[in-house]
Order: C-alpha cells, then sequence, then structure tokens
C-alpha cells in the first residue's frame, strides 16, 4: 500500500466514525420502530380478508364444537359465555380488552351479571375473517 492510499484510508475511516455517531441514534431508533412494526404485524394482526370455503371449515368446525354458532342473517360468530359471578365475567371481559385493542378488533358484546354473549364479524370486510377466529381461540383459552 502507498503512502497516498494509506492517508486517504484514514480520512475516509474518520468520515466513517463521524457518519456512524451522527447516524447511528436516528438509524438504531428506526431499525427499533420497524422491528415493532414487524413483530406487531406478524403477532397480532392477522389478515383482515374474508374467510374462504376452505378455512371456514378448518377454522370454524373446532369453534363449533365450543359452542360458538353462525349468527342467522349475517355472516358473524355468536357465543354465549356464563361465569361464576360478575367478577370472572368481569375479569374475562377486561382480558379479552386488552387483546382485543392490541388486535385493533373489537368484540360486539352484552353483559349482565355473570353472563357475556359475544358476536365476533370484521366490520371492514363484511363478514368473517381470522381476526375473530384469532379472538375467538382467545376467548376460549382463558374463559377454562
Ligand atoms: C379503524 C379501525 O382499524 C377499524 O374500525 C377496526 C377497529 N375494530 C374492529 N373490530 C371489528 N370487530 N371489526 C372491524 O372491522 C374493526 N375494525
Amino acid at each position: 500500500m502507498t503512502a497516498v492510499d494509506k492517508s486517504q484510508l484514514l480520512i475516509l475511516t474518520q468520515m466513517l466514525i463521524k457518519a456512524h455517531f451522527i447516524c447511528a441514534p436516528s438509524v438504531r431508533a428506526a431499525v427499533q420502530q420497524f422491528r415493532s412494526y414487524a413483530a406487531q404485524k406478524m403477532t397480532s394482526s392477522p389478515k383482515r380478508t374474508k374467510l374462504n370455503d376452505e378455512e371456514r371449515i378448518s377454522v370454524l368446525n373446532p369453534l363449533k364444537e365450543s359452542g360458538w354458532t353462525l349468527v342467522e342473517g349475517r355472516d358473524a360468530i355468536y357465543k354465549e359465555f356464563l361465569f361464576k359471578d360478575f367478577n370472572q365475567a368481569f375479569g374475562f371481559m377486561s382480558r379479552v380488552a386488552l387483546k382485543a385493542e392490541k388486535m385493533d378488533h373489537h368484540p360486539e358484546w352484552f353483559n349482565v351479571y355473570n353472563k357475556v354473549q359475544v358476536t365476533l364479524s370484521t366490520h371492514d370486510v363484511g363478514g368473517l375473517s381470522q381476526r375473530d377466529i384469532t379472538l375467538a381461540n382467545f376467548m376460549e383459552q382463558i374463559a377454562k
């Protein structure tokens, strides 16, 4: 390596170090933002498109066995949950509410004392989507 090469290399290295210190915090913030956006998309935001015929059979049948029914005259599913008392019912609703907010997908529901009646449908697409299935399965998990 010639002397000129060495000094050029030194200047370039110094520039890179400077650039790194100037850019690093904002780049790191952007990378962090992208990561959490991607994580959110992957973990808690299934697609908001109508279920196709195949999906209807594979994902709806298990829910039907757990007491979910198809709503008449509307592409939605329904279930009535019964708890020991209001405390249990409201605890259930609180946990579902946090999940719903995370998913940006909200149940239609009605509560009196120990009873919670739930209807799930995706208004944006005018029918059932994977989000309804995910939320219904979450309710099944925590109602046990
Ligand atoms: C603007 C906002 O993303 C939409 O209104 C979301 C909110 N929560 C929702 N919840 C339900 N159940 N269906 C939706 O289509 C829906 N859309």
